[in-house]
């Protein structure tokens, strides 16, 4: 492990983390099979093991900021820019940011959106992580990276607690250095 911050280069507990994500069918529409994290952020091991699991692959990386994903990659964001020694950036949906934003459209597995950030949050050059909860069809990640890239940052990697792998949303980004915690 790197001197980076403090965090624990043990393995995380994926039995542990994988315990605690809960399916909830149809949910918001039919056919949609839910996988709720609520479980796993109230369970005090549980989500050590995930922050921990998801900044590990990236300490000694060099990262200057951590991008979370609205709203899930908020609640994983913060922390992995704690324990990286990094600063967090919020990933807005539209119409959210009060100061000048870029933004960039994108598809979910269910409906359309645009992600901004501010436009002063990421300065050119500088080094970035994407966190996020949840890759689906990749959508919100390729919409992600191609922003962080049109404001001029280097992404680092991709950091994620799940990947629901039928989607393969992995392959929208097939330049970017992807760690999931978990493929379900
Ligand atoms: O790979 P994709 O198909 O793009 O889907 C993944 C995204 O979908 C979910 O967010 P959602 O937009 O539902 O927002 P929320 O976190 O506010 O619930 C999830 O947290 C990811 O950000
Ligand atoms: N099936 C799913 N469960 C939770 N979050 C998601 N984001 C996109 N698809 C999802």
């Amino acid at each position: 492990m790197s001197d980076d911050t403090a965090t624990t280069d043990a393995a995380p507990d994926l039995e542990l983390i994988q315990a605690h994500i809960r399916d909830v069918p149809d949910f918001p529409h039919p056919g949609i099979l839910f996988k709720d994290i609520t479980p796993l952020l109230n369970h005090r091991e549980a989500l050590a093991a995930a922050v921990d699991g998801l900044a590990a692959p990236f300490l000694g990386a060099g990262v200057d900021h951590v991008v979370g994903l609205e709203a899930r990659g908020f609640i994983f964001g913060a922390p992995v820019a704690m324990a990286l020694g990094a600063g967090f950036v919020p990933a807005r949906k539209a119409g959210k940011l009060p100061a000048s934003t870029i933004g960039q459209a994108y598809d979910l597995e269910y409906g359309t959106a645009t992600v901004e950030i501010h436009a002063d949050a990421v300065t050119p050059g500088s080094r970035v992580l994407i966190v996020d909860d949840v890759l689906a069809t990749g959508g919100t990640g390729k919409a992600a990276v191609d922003l962080i890239r049109k404001a001029g940052g280097t992404v680092v990697g991709f950091s994620v607690l799940m990947e629901l792998s039928s989607l393969r949303g992995h392959e929208k980004m097939p330049d970017v250095e992807l760690h999931t915690l978990l493929s379900v």
